[in-house]
Protein backbone atom coordinates (compact mmCIF):
# COMPACT_ATOMS: atom_id res chain seq x y z
CA UNK A 1 0.00 0.00 0.00
CA UNK A 2 2.87 2.61 0.71
CA UNK A 3 3.39 3.10 -3.04
CA UNK A 4 -0.43 3.83 -3.36
CA UNK A 5 -0.40 6.42 -0.86
CA UNK A 6 2.91 7.95 -1.50
CA UNK A 7 1.60 8.23 -5.22
CA UNK A 8 -1.66 10.29 -3.36
CA UNK A 9 0.72 12.14 -1.55
CA UNK A 10 3.10 13.41 -4.50
CA UNK A 11 -0.05 14.43 -6.56
CA UNK A 12 -2.11 15.97 -4.15
CA UNK A 13 -0.73 16.59 -1.13
CA UNK A 14 3.11 17.90 -2.57
CA UNK A 15 2.69 19.99 -5.27
CA UNK A 16 5.94 22.00 -5.00
CA UNK A 17 5.09 25.72 -7.18
CA UNK A 18 7.12 25.54 -10.40
CA UNK A 19 9.31 28.47 -9.79
CA UNK A 20 11.17 26.58 -6.75
CA UNK A 21 11.25 23.66 -9.22
CA UNK A 22 14.38 24.81 -11.59
CA UNK A 23 16.58 22.27 -12.76
CA UNK A 24 19.74 21.57 -14.91
CA UNK A 25 19.97 22.81 -18.73
CA UNK A 26 22.47 22.01 -21.32
CA UNK A 27 26.12 23.17 -21.77
CA UNK A 28 27.01 20.91 -24.04
CA UNK A 29 27.02 20.30 -28.53
CA UNK A 30 24.05 19.20 -29.39
CA UNK A 31 24.70 15.86 -30.34
CA UNK A 32 27.49 14.86 -28.28
CA UNK A 33 27.04 14.47 -25.01
CA UNK A 34 30.37 13.61 -22.67
CA UNK A 35 30.15 14.32 -19.09
CA UNK A 36 27.20 14.72 -17.27
CA UNK A 37 27.19 16.05 -13.31
CA UNK A 38 24.64 16.49 -10.85
CA UNK A 39 25.59 19.36 -8.61
CA UNK A 40 23.34 21.66 -6.14
CA UNK A 41 22.77 18.91 -4.28
CA UNK A 42 23.81 17.94 -1.04
CA UNK A 43 26.32 14.90 -1.89
CA UNK A 44 28.53 17.38 -4.07
CA UNK A 45 29.21 17.05 -7.84
CA UNK A 46 28.87 13.35 -9.17
CA UNK A 47 29.96 12.56 -12.90
CA UNK A 48 29.46 9.95 -15.15
CA UNK A 49 31.48 7.64 -13.79
CA UNK A 50 30.30 7.99 -10.13
CA UNK A 51 26.93 7.73 -11.19
CA UNK A 52 27.62 4.50 -13.11
CA UNK A 53 27.11 6.20 -16.71
CA UNK A 54 30.06 4.82 -18.79
CA UNK A 55 31.38 7.81 -21.68
CA UNK A 56 32.77 6.57 -24.85
CA UNK A 57 36.30 7.50 -23.46
CA UNK A 58 35.72 4.88 -20.48
CA UNK A 59 37.33 2.45 -22.55
CA UNK A 60 38.71 0.36 -19.31
CA UNK A 61 35.13 -0.70 -18.30
CA UNK A 62 34.39 -2.32 -21.67
CA UNK A 63 34.08 -5.25 -20.67
CA UNK A 64 30.88 -4.12 -18.96
CA UNK A 65 29.46 -3.92 -22.00
CA UNK A 66 28.19 -7.51 -22.29
CA UNK A 67 25.37 -6.27 -19.28
CA UNK A 68 24.22 -4.18 -21.25
CA UNK A 69 21.14 -4.26 -22.71
CA UNK A 70 20.62 -2.82 -26.12
CA UNK A 71 17.99 -0.77 -27.31
CA UNK A 72 15.95 -1.90 -30.10
CA UNK A 73 16.56 1.18 -32.73
CA UNK A 74 19.02 -0.62 -35.31
CA UNK A 75 21.54 2.08 -34.79
CA UNK A 76 21.49 2.94 -31.81
CA UNK A 77 24.28 3.32 -29.79
CA UNK A 78 22.46 3.58 -26.79
CA UNK A 79 22.94 1.15 -23.97
CA UNK A 80 20.63 0.85 -20.94
CA UNK A 81 20.84 -1.21 -17.80
CA UNK A 82 19.51 -0.89 -14.13
CA UNK A 83 15.82 -1.59 -15.46
CA UNK A 84 13.94 -4.61 -14.34
CA UNK A 85 17.06 -6.58 -14.55
CA UNK A 86 19.23 -4.83 -11.69
CA UNK A 87 16.55 -3.68 -9.55
CA UNK A 88 17.50 -3.99 -6.04
CA UNK A 89 19.35 -2.75 -3.08
CA UNK A 90 22.98 -1.16 -4.56
CA UNK A 91 22.51 -2.52 -8.10
CA UNK A 92 24.37 -0.63 -10.39
CA UNK A 93 22.18 1.50 -12.70
CA UNK A 94 24.52 1.99 -15.85
CA UNK A 95 23.86 3.79 -19.13
CA UNK A 96 26.60 3.72 -22.12
CA UNK A 97 26.79 7.02 -23.73
CA UNK A 98 28.19 7.07 -27.01
CA UNK A 99 29.08 10.51 -29.35
CA UNK A 100 25.63 11.38 -31.35
CA UNK A 101 23.74 8.28 -30.20
CA UNK A 102 20.52 8.92 -31.44
CA UNK A 103 21.08 10.25 -34.52
CA UNK A 104 19.42 8.33 -36.39
CA UNK A 105 18.89 8.95 -40.45
CA UNK A 106 15.64 7.64 -41.09
CA UNK A 107 12.38 6.50 -39.75
CA UNK A 108 13.30 3.03 -40.51
CA UNK A 109 15.82 2.91 -38.08
CA UNK A 110 13.21 3.14 -35.74
CA UNK A 111 12.06 -0.71 -35.87
CA UNK A 112 8.68 0.67 -37.06
CA UNK A 113 5.63 -1.46 -39.25
CA UNK A 114 6.07 -1.02 -42.68
CA UNK A 115 2.21 0.49 -42.67
CA UNK A 116 3.09 2.78 -40.27
CA UNK A 117 6.07 3.87 -42.43
CA UNK A 118 4.38 4.13 -45.21
CA UNK A 119 2.27 6.97 -43.44
CA UNK A 120 5.31 8.77 -41.69
CA UNK A 121 6.41 9.31 -45.76
CA UNK A 122 3.21 10.34 -47.41
CA UNK A 123 2.74 12.81 -44.79
CA UNK A 124 6.71 14.08 -45.41
CA UNK A 125 8.59 12.85 -41.89
CA UNK A 126 11.53 11.62 -43.17
CA UNK A 127 13.82 11.92 -40.36
CA UNK A 128 12.91 11.64 -36.77
CA UNK A 129 14.04 14.13 -34.33
CA UNK A 130 16.62 13.35 -31.72
CA UNK A 131 14.35 12.81 -29.68
CA UNK A 132 11.75 10.80 -31.41
CA UNK A 133 15.78 8.28 -31.93
CA UNK A 134 15.86 7.93 -28.25
CA UNK A 135 12.21 7.84 -27.21
CA UNK A 136 10.47 5.38 -29.89
CA UNK A 137 13.11 2.37 -29.09
CA UNK A 138 12.52 2.98 -25.28
CA UNK A 139 9.02 2.52 -25.56
CA UNK A 140 8.83 0.11 -28.15
CA UNK A 141 10.85 -2.15 -25.53
CA UNK A 142 8.29 -1.52 -23.07
CA UNK A 143 9.70 0.81 -20.72
CA UNK A 144 8.07 3.77 -18.45
CA UNK A 145 9.43 7.12 -19.49
CA UNK A 146 9.97 10.64 -18.72
CA UNK A 147 10.56 12.40 -22.36
CA UNK A 148 11.96 15.68 -21.89
CA UNK A 149 13.08 17.97 -24.58
CA UNK A 150 12.57 21.33 -25.75
CA UNK A 151 9.51 22.95 -27.18
CA UNK A 152 8.86 22.40 -30.66
CA UNK A 153 11.12 19.00 -30.78
CA UNK A 154 8.77 16.63 -32.02
CA UNK A 155 7.77 15.17 -28.23
CA UNK A 156 3.87 14.25 -29.80
CA UNK A 157 5.14 11.70 -32.29
CA UNK A 158 8.06 10.47 -29.93
CA UNK A 159 5.20 9.20 -28.17
CA UNK A 160 2.45 8.33 -30.55
CA UNK A 161 5.10 6.30 -33.18
CA UNK A 162 5.47 3.58 -30.88
CA UNK A 163 1.76 3.65 -29.63
CA UNK A 164 0.59 3.53 -32.94
CA UNK A 165 3.18 0.84 -33.51
CA UNK A 166 1.47 -1.83 -31.24
CA UNK A 167 -1.91 0.11 -30.95
CA UNK A 168 -5.12 0.55 -33.86
CA UNK A 169 -4.96 -0.16 -37.89
CA UNK A 170 -1.33 0.81 -38.27
CA UNK A 171 0.36 -1.75 -35.63
CA UNK A 172 2.72 -4.56 -36.14
CA UNK A 173 0.60 -7.89 -37.40
CA UNK A 174 2.13 -11.15 -35.68
CA UNK A 175 1.86 -13.80 -37.71
CA UNK A 176 -1.24 -15.54 -35.87
CA UNK A 177 -2.95 -12.86 -36.73
CA UNK A 178 -3.45 -12.25 -32.32
CA UNK A 179 -5.56 -9.05 -31.90
CA UNK A 180 -7.27 -9.05 -35.48
CA UNK A 181 -10.08 -12.08 -35.28
CA UNK A 182 -13.36 -11.91 -33.41
CA UNK A 183 -11.78 -9.84 -30.57
CA UNK A 184 -13.83 -6.83 -29.73
CA UNK A 185 -11.45 -4.01 -29.43
CA UNK A 186 -10.45 -2.25 -26.48
CA UNK A 187 -9.56 1.30 -25.71
CA UNK A 188 -5.90 0.30 -25.69
CA UNK A 189 -4.15 3.41 -25.30
CA UNK A 190 -5.33 7.13 -23.06
CA UNK A 191 -3.35 10.51 -23.98
CA UNK A 192 -3.87 13.46 -21.46
CA UNK A 193 -3.21 17.21 -22.09
CA UNK A 194 -4.58 19.93 -20.38
CA UNK A 195 -6.43 22.02 -22.54
CA UNK A 196 -8.90 21.15 -25.59
CA UNK A 197 -6.07 23.03 -27.60
CA UNK A 198 -3.79 20.44 -27.12
CA UNK A 199 -6.23 17.56 -26.60
CA UNK A 200 -7.38 18.40 -30.66
CA UNK A 201 -3.86 19.09 -32.23
CA UNK A 202 -2.73 15.60 -30.18
CA UNK A 203 -5.64 14.17 -31.92
CA UNK A 204 -5.14 15.85 -35.48
CA UNK A 205 -1.76 14.25 -35.66
CA UNK A 206 -2.82 10.64 -34.98
CA UNK A 207 -5.55 11.19 -38.01
CA UNK A 208 -2.67 12.81 -39.94
CA UNK A 209 -0.97 9.35 -39.28
CA UNK A 210 -3.65 6.89 -39.86
CA UNK A 211 -4.75 8.48 -42.88
CA UNK A 212 -8.00 7.60 -44.34
CA UNK A 213 -6.90 3.74 -43.37
CA UNK A 214 -8.99 3.96 -40.02
CA UNK A 215 -9.71 7.69 -38.66
CA UNK A 216 -12.25 6.12 -36.12
CA UNK A 217 -9.41 4.61 -33.98
CA UNK A 218 -9.10 7.61 -32.52
CA UNK A 219 -11.67 9.70 -30.24
CA UNK A 220 -11.45 12.96 -28.85
CA UNK A 221 -12.87 14.02 -25.24
CA UNK A 222 -12.17 17.45 -24.93
CA UNK A 223 -14.30 19.44 -22.47
CA UNK A 224 -16.33 21.89 -24.45
CA UNK A 225 -17.76 19.96 -26.93
CA UNK A 226 -20.81 17.45 -26.79
CA UNK A 227 -20.82 14.81 -23.97
CA UNK A 228 -23.24 12.82 -25.73
CA UNK A 229 -21.76 12.25 -28.68
CA UNK A 230 -18.51 11.40 -27.29
CA UNK A 231 -20.50 9.01 -25.50
CA UNK A 232 -22.20 7.72 -28.38
CA UNK A 233 -18.92 7.61 -30.78
CA UNK A 234 -17.42 5.71 -28.40
CA UNK A 235 -19.80 3.18 -28.20
CA UNK A 236 -19.81 2.59 -31.89
CA UNK A 237 -16.72 3.72 -33.15
CA UNK A 238 -14.67 1.18 -29.93
CA UNK A 239 -11.54 3.58 -30.76
CA UNK A 240 -8.14 2.22 -29.84
CA UNK A 241 -6.89 5.73 -28.61
CA UNK A 242 -8.60 8.31 -26.56
CA UNK A 243 -7.29 11.50 -26.42
CA UNK A 244 -8.91 14.23 -24.11
CA UNK A 245 -8.79 16.61 -21.48
CA UNK A 246 -8.61 15.48 -17.31
CA UNK A 247 -11.70 16.49 -16.45
CA UNK A 248 -13.61 15.05 -19.77
CA UNK A 249 -12.02 11.76 -19.31
CA UNK A 250 -12.61 11.67 -15.69
CA UNK A 251 -16.42 12.74 -15.63
CA UNK A 252 -16.83 9.66 -18.52
CA UNK A 253 -15.07 7.41 -16.50
CA UNK A 254 -17.06 8.03 -13.41
CA UNK A 255 -20.39 7.64 -15.74
CA UNK A 256 -19.14 4.41 -16.53
CA UNK A 257 -18.72 4.70 -20.55
CA UNK A 258 -14.95 4.73 -20.97
CA UNK A 259 -13.39 1.14 -20.56
CA UNK A 260 -10.05 1.60 -20.02
CA UNK A 261 -8.99 -1.10 -17.55
CA UNK A 262 -7.58 -3.07 -20.05
CA UNK A 263 -5.20 0.54 -21.68
CA UNK A 264 -1.60 -0.80 -22.52
CA UNK A 265 -0.56 3.10 -22.52
CA UNK A 266 -1.02 6.27 -20.40
CA UNK A 267 0.63 9.64 -21.76
CA UNK A 268 0.00 12.66 -19.43
CA UNK A 269 1.15 15.53 -22.28
CA UNK A 270 2.60 19.03 -20.39
CA UNK A 271 2.68 16.29 -17.28
CA UNK A 272 4.07 18.94 -15.25
CA UNK A 273 0.73 21.27 -15.95
CA UNK A 274 -1.22 17.91 -15.01
CA UNK A 275 -0.32 17.52 -11.94
CA UNK A 276 -1.48 20.92 -10.32
CA UNK A 277 -4.08 21.51 -7.96
CA UNK A 278 -6.52 22.00 -10.71
CA UNK A 279 -6.56 18.86 -12.47
CA UNK A 280 -6.17 16.44 -8.60
CA UNK A 281 -9.23 14.76 -8.61
CA UNK A 282 -9.39 14.07 -12.13
CA UNK A 283 -6.35 12.95 -12.25
CA UNK A 284 -6.80 10.61 -9.16
CA UNK A 285 -9.28 8.99 -11.54
CA UNK A 286 -7.77 8.53 -14.56
CA UNK A 287 -4.87 6.97 -12.90
CA UNK A 288 -6.55 4.67 -10.84
CA UNK A 289 -8.62 3.61 -14.04
CA UNK A 290 -6.75 3.89 -16.58
CA UNK A 291 -4.99 0.28 -17.55
CA UNK A 292 -6.14 -1.22 -14.32
CA UNK A 293 -7.46 -4.38 -15.55
CA UNK A 294 -9.98 -6.29 -13.19
CA UNK A 295 -8.60 -9.35 -11.76
CA UNK A 296 -4.83 -8.65 -12.85
CA UNK A 297 -3.90 -8.65 -8.99
CA UNK A 298 -3.08 -12.10 -7.85
CA UNK A 299 -3.70 -10.85 -4.20
CA UNK A 300 -6.56 -9.50 -4.70
CA UNK A 301 -5.58 -5.67 -3.09
CA UNK A 302 -5.49 -2.79 -5.25
CA UNK A 303 -1.45 -2.78 -5.09
CA UNK A 304 -0.74 -0.21 -7.46
CA UNK A 305 2.24 -2.43 -8.49
CA UNK A 306 -0.28 -4.98 -10.15
CA UNK A 307 -1.42 -1.56 -11.49
CA UNK A 308 1.94 -0.54 -12.95
CA UNK A 309 2.21 -3.92 -14.58
CA UNK A 310 -0.82 -3.34 -16.87
CA UNK A 311 0.29 0.44 -18.35
CA UNK A 312 3.45 1.94 -19.66
CA UNK A 313 2.65 5.24 -18.04
CA UNK A 314 4.10 8.00 -20.19
CA UNK A 315 5.27 11.57 -18.85
CA UNK A 316 5.97 14.38 -21.27
CA UNK A 317 6.60 18.14 -21.28
CA UNK A 318 9.66 20.41 -22.04
CA UNK A 319 9.98 21.26 -18.10
CA UNK A 320 10.12 18.54 -15.64
CA UNK A 321 10.76 19.31 -12.31
CA UNK A 322 11.20 17.41 -9.40
CA UNK A 323 7.98 16.37 -8.53
CA UNK A 324 7.63 14.29 -11.80
CA UNK A 325 10.30 12.27 -11.56
CA UNK A 326 9.14 11.98 -8.16
CA UNK A 327 5.78 10.93 -9.55
CA UNK A 328 7.41 9.00 -12.52
CA UNK A 329 8.92 6.63 -9.98
CA UNK A 330 6.02 6.39 -8.09
CA UNK A 331 4.09 4.93 -10.80
CA UNK A 332 6.51 3.46 -13.28
CA UNK A 333 8.23 0.33 -13.24
CA UNK A 334 11.86 1.18 -13.68
CA UNK A 335 11.01 4.74 -15.70
CA UNK A 336 14.13 6.34 -17.78
CA UNK A 337 14.66 9.69 -18.30
CA UNK A 338 14.59 10.27 -22.47
CA UNK A 339 15.86 13.55 -23.59
CA UNK A 340 17.34 14.15 -26.70
CA UNK A 341 21.05 12.99 -26.63
CA UNK A 342 20.70 10.51 -23.62
CA UNK A 343 18.31 8.14 -21.83
CA UNK A 344 19.04 7.00 -18.19
CA UNK A 345 17.41 5.48 -15.06
CA UNK A 346 15.30 7.90 -12.70
CA UNK A 347 16.56 5.83 -9.91
CA UNK A 348 19.68 7.36 -10.25
CA UNK A 349 18.51 11.31 -9.93
CA UNK A 350 18.01 13.21 -6.71
CA UNK A 351 14.67 14.18 -5.65
CA UNK A 352 15.29 17.45 -4.57
CA UNK A 353 17.19 20.31 -5.03
CA UNK A 354 18.50 21.48 -8.37
CA UNK A 355 19.86 19.92 -10.78
CA UNK A 356 22.21 21.00 -13.32
CA UNK A 357 24.29 19.74 -16.02
CA UNK A 358 28.13 20.62 -16.89
CA UNK A 359 29.22 21.10 -20.19
CA UNK A 360 32.28 18.52 -21.92
CA UNK A 361 35.00 20.98 -20.28
CA UNK A 362 34.34 20.39 -16.69
CA UNK A 363 32.80 17.72 -14.71
CA UNK A 364 33.55 19.63 -11.58
CA UNK A 365 30.98 22.16 -10.01
CA UNK A 366 33.77 24.04 -9.57
CA UNK A 367 33.44 25.44 -13.02
CA UNK A 368 30.35 27.53 -12.34
CA UNK A 369 30.52 29.24 -15.56
CA UNK A 370 29.51 26.11 -16.87
CA UNK A 371 26.57 25.18 -14.83
CA UNK A 372 23.63 26.13 -16.71
CA UNK A 373 19.82 25.18 -15.62
CA UNK A 374 17.29 23.57 -17.07
CA UNK A 375 14.23 25.97 -17.74
CA UNK A 376 16.83 26.61 -21.07
CA UNK A 377 17.38 23.13 -21.90
CA UNK A 378 13.39 23.12 -22.08
CA UNK A 379 13.98 25.92 -25.34
CA UNK A 380 15.55 26.04 -28.37
CA UNK A 381 19.09 27.40 -28.21
CA UNK A 382 18.27 29.78 -31.56
CA UNK A 383 15.70 31.58 -29.90
CA UNK A 384 16.74 35.20 -29.41
CA UNK A 385 15.05 37.15 -26.44
CA UNK A 386 14.65 40.72 -25.66
CA UNK A 387 13.12 43.18 -23.50
CA UNK A 388 11.86 46.63 -23.60
CA UNK A 389 10.98 49.25 -21.15
CA UNK A 390 7.56 50.99 -22.05
CA UNK A 391 5.31 53.02 -20.29
CA UNK A 392 2.03 50.78 -19.18
CA UNK A 393 -0.11 52.79 -21.97
CA UNK A 394 2.10 52.83 -24.35
CA UNK A 395 2.65 48.71 -24.83
CA UNK A 396 0.19 47.75 -27.41
CA UNK A 397 1.82 50.47 -29.51
CA UNK A 398 5.47 48.77 -28.56
CA UNK A 399 3.64 45.76 -29.74
CA UNK A 400 3.21 47.06 -32.89
CA UNK A 401 6.19 48.35 -33.63
CA UNK A 402 7.91 45.14 -32.62
CA UNK A 403 5.47 43.42 -35.25
CA UNK A 404 6.53 45.89 -37.72
CA UNK A 405 10.36 46.11 -36.95
CA UNK A 406 10.77 42.37 -37.33
CA UNK A 407 8.82 42.20 -40.03
CA UNK A 408 6.47 39.55 -37.99
CA UNK A 409 3.98 37.22 -39.63
CA UNK A 410 2.73 35.72 -37.15
CA UNK A 411 2.47 36.71 -33.75
CA UNK A 412 1.57 35.44 -30.25
CA UNK A 413 1.37 38.19 -27.16
CA UNK A 414 0.54 36.93 -24.12
CA UNK A 415 -1.43 39.04 -21.42
CA UNK A 416 -2.36 37.99 -17.87
CA UNK A 417 -6.02 39.32 -17.79
CA UNK A 418 -8.99 38.89 -19.90
CA UNK A 419 -10.27 42.40 -20.17
CA UNK A 420 -7.06 44.08 -20.83
CA UNK A 421 -6.78 41.14 -23.71
CA UNK A 422 -9.60 42.45 -25.73
CA UNK A 423 -8.58 45.89 -25.12
CA UNK A 424 -5.87 45.26 -26.74
CA UNK A 425 -7.02 43.43 -29.94
CA UNK A 426 -9.55 46.42 -29.56
CA UNK A 427 -6.38 48.82 -30.11
CA UNK A 428 -4.25 46.67 -32.74
CA UNK A 429 -7.46 46.52 -35.16
CA UNK A 430 -8.24 50.40 -34.48
CA UNK A 431 -4.66 50.56 -35.96
CA UNK A 432 -5.09 48.31 -38.82
CA UNK A 433 -3.40 45.12 -37.84
CA UNK A 434 -5.29 42.17 -37.65
CA UNK A 435 -5.29 40.63 -34.42
CA UNK A 436 -7.95 37.78 -32.53
CA UNK A 437 -8.58 37.06 -28.91
CA UNK A 438 -8.47 33.56 -27.53
CA UNK A 439 -8.78 33.01 -24.01
CA UNK A 440 -10.86 30.42 -21.71
CA UNK A 441 -14.36 32.39 -21.78
CA UNK A 442 -14.98 31.96 -25.22
CA UNK A 443 -16.68 28.92 -26.75
CA UNK A 444 -15.29 25.42 -28.17
CA UNK A 445 -16.73 26.64 -31.10
CA UNK A 446 -14.89 30.43 -31.23
CA UNK A 447 -11.32 28.68 -29.94
CA UNK A 448 -11.20 26.58 -32.76
CA UNK A 449 -12.17 29.22 -35.27
CA UNK A 450 -10.12 31.83 -33.77
CA UNK A 451 -7.00 29.63 -34.08
CA UNK A 452 -7.78 28.14 -37.41
CA UNK A 453 -7.76 31.77 -38.32
CA UNK A 454 -4.10 32.20 -37.23
CA UNK A 455 -3.04 29.49 -38.41
CA UNK A 456 -3.94 29.95 -42.07
CA UNK A 457 -2.79 33.49 -41.65
CA UNK A 458 -6.12 35.48 -41.51
CA UNK A 459 -5.06 36.56 -38.41
CA UNK A 460 -1.69 38.46 -37.66
CA UNK A 461 -1.61 38.98 -34.12
CA UNK A 462 -3.16 36.74 -31.78
CA UNK A 463 -3.50 37.97 -28.14
CA UNK A 464 -4.34 35.66 -25.52
CA UNK A 465 -3.14 34.02 -22.26
CA UNK A 466 -1.75 31.45 -20.54
CA UNK A 467 -4.21 28.59 -22.15
CA UNK A 468 -2.08 28.93 -25.24
CA UNK A 469 1.22 29.24 -23.86
CA UNK A 470 1.14 24.62 -23.96
CA UNK A 471 2.01 22.57 -26.87
CA UNK A 472 0.51 25.18 -28.88
CA UNK A 473 1.94 24.08 -32.55
CA UNK A 474 1.89 27.25 -35.41
CA UNK A 475 4.56 26.19 -37.31
CA UNK A 476 4.72 29.73 -38.79
CA UNK A 477 4.53 31.45 -35.20
CA UNK A 478 7.75 33.98 -35.90
CA UNK A 479 7.25 36.19 -32.62
CA UNK A 480 6.39 35.86 -29.09
CA UNK A 481 5.81 39.28 -26.94
CA UNK A 482 5.08 38.80 -23.07
CA UNK A 483 2.90 41.94 -23.04
CA UNK A 484 2.41 41.05 -19.16
CA UNK A 485 5.16 39.26 -17.54
CA UNK A 486 4.79 35.75 -17.06
CA UNK A 487 4.39 34.69 -13.07
CA UNK A 488 7.91 32.13 -13.49
CA UNK A 489 10.60 31.06 -15.45
CA UNK A 490 8.90 27.86 -16.52
CA UNK A 491 5.79 29.92 -17.92
CA UNK A 492 8.42 32.04 -19.51
CA UNK A 493 9.79 29.04 -21.12
CA UNK A 494 6.46 27.44 -22.44
CA UNK A 495 5.14 30.79 -23.85
CA UNK A 496 8.10 30.91 -25.84
CA UNK A 497 8.28 28.09 -27.30
CA UNK A 498 5.67 28.86 -29.28
CA UNK A 499 7.79 29.90 -31.94
CA UNK A 500 11.32 28.48 -33.06
CA UNK A 501 9.64 25.35 -33.68
CA UNK A 502 11.48 22.39 -34.97
CA UNK A 503 14.58 24.41 -35.63
CA UNK A 504 12.99 28.19 -37.06
CA UNK A 505 13.86 31.03 -36.34
CA UNK A 506 12.25 33.05 -33.40
CA UNK A 507 12.43 35.89 -31.18
CA UNK A 508 10.56 36.81 -28.05
CA UNK A 509 10.21 39.83 -26.54
CA UNK A 510 9.10 41.11 -23.09
CA UNK A 511 7.38 44.65 -22.98
CA UNK A 512 7.75 45.31 -19.54
CA UNK A 513 7.38 48.86 -17.35
CA UNK A 514 10.61 50.45 -16.06
CA UNK A 515 10.00 49.17 -12.30
CA UNK A 516 9.34 45.08 -14.36
CA UNK A 517 12.43 45.34 -15.16
CA UNK A 518 14.18 43.68 -12.25
CA UNK A 519 11.72 40.60 -12.74
CA UNK A 520 12.97 39.93 -16.61
CA UNK A 521 16.96 40.16 -14.72
CA UNK A 522 15.55 37.15 -12.07
CA UNK A 523 13.55 35.54 -15.16
CA UNK A 524 17.08 36.31 -16.77
CA UNK A 525 19.15 34.42 -14.07
CA UNK A 526 16.59 31.68 -14.00
CA UNK A 527 16.55 30.97 -17.10
CA UNK A 528 20.30 30.87 -17.75
CA UNK A 529 20.61 33.08 -21.40
CA UNK A 530 20.55 36.72 -22.02
CA UNK A 531 17.26 38.77 -22.64
CA UNK A 532 18.81 41.64 -23.94
CA UNK A 533 17.43 45.14 -23.51
CA UNK A 534 16.47 46.71 -26.68
CA UNK A 535 14.23 49.80 -28.13
CA UNK A 536 12.21 49.75 -31.21
CA UNK A 537 12.86 53.14 -33.35
CA UNK A 538 12.66 53.98 -36.73
CA UNK A 539 11.18 50.56 -37.51
CA UNK A 540 14.55 49.03 -36.27
CA UNK A 541 14.88 46.56 -33.44
CA UNK A 542 18.01 48.73 -31.47
CA UNK A 543 19.66 46.49 -28.66
CA UNK A 544 21.39 48.31 -26.07
CA UNK A 545 25.04 48.12 -26.15
CA UNK A 546 25.50 50.02 -23.16
CA UNK A 547 23.90 47.65 -20.79
CA UNK A 548 25.29 44.91 -23.21
CA UNK A 549 29.05 45.78 -22.19
CA UNK A 550 27.83 46.21 -18.55
CA UNK A 551 26.63 42.31 -19.11
CA UNK A 552 30.17 41.30 -20.45
CA UNK A 553 32.00 43.20 -17.95
CA UNK A 554 30.78 42.09 -14.57
N1 LIG B 1 10.49 14.10 -37.57
C1 LIG B 1 9.81 15.18 -37.91
N2 LIG B 1 9.98 15.74 -39.13
C2 LIG B 1 9.30 16.86 -39.48
N3 LIG B 1 8.40 17.48 -38.68
C3 LIG B 1 8.20 16.96 -37.46
C4 LIG B 1 8.89 15.79 -37.01
N4 LIG B 1 8.48 15.52 -35.77
C5 LIG B 1 7.57 16.47 -35.43
N5 LIG B 1 7.41 17.34 -36.43
C6 LIG B 1 6.55 18.53 -36.41
O1 LIG B 1 7.18 19.46 -35.52
C7 LIG B 1 6.20 20.26 -34.90
C8 LIG B 1 6.47 20.32 -33.40
O2 LIG B 1 6.23 19.06 -32.83
P1 LIG B 1 5.53 18.89 -31.41
O3 LIG B 1 4.31 19.75 -31.31
O4 LIG B 1 5.38 17.45 -31.16
O5 LIG B 1 6.65 19.51 -30.44
P2 LIG B 1 6.77 19.39 -28.87
O6 LIG B 1 8.16 19.00 -28.57
O7 LIG B 1 5.68 18.54 -28.33
O8 LIG B 1 6.55 20.90 -28.42
P3 LIG B 1 5.91 21.50 -27.06
O9 LIG B 1 6.88 21.21 -25.95
O10 LIG B 1 5.78 22.95 -27.33
O11 LIG B 1 4.59 20.81 -26.85
C9 LIG B 1 4.85 19.67 -35.27
O12 LIG B 1 4.29 20.47 -36.28
C10 LIG B 1 5.19 18.30 -35.81
O13 LIG B 1 4.27 17.84 -36.79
Amino acid sequence: MLGLYSTRLLLFGDSLPFHRLSGCRKAWCQTNLRFLSWVGCDDGPLTLASLGFKSEFDKTKKDRASNLETLSASKSKVKVVGSSETKGIGAKKLVEIESAPFAAKSFSELDLPSLLLGRLESEGFTVPTDVQSAAVPTILKGHDVVIQSYTGSGKTLAYLLPILSEVGPLRNKYPDGEGDSGKKREIEAVIVAPSRELGMQIVREVEKLLGTTDKKAVQQLVGGANKMRQEEALKKNKPAIVVGTPGRIAEISAAGKLHTHGCRFLVLDEVDELLSFNFREDMHRILEHVGRRSGADPRGTKSPLARRAERQTILVSATVPFSVIRAARSWGRDPLLVQANKVLPLESLPTTGHVKLLGPASSSSSNSSMQVQSTAQSLPPSLKHYYCVTKLQHKVDTLRRSIHALDAKSVIAFMNHTKQLKDAVFKLEARGMKAAELHGDLGKLARSTVLKKFKNGEVRVLVTNELSARGLDVAECDLVVNLDLPTDSIHYAHRAGRTGRLGRKGTVVTICEEPEVFVVKKLQKQLGFPIQACEFTEGKLVVNEEERHLENVS
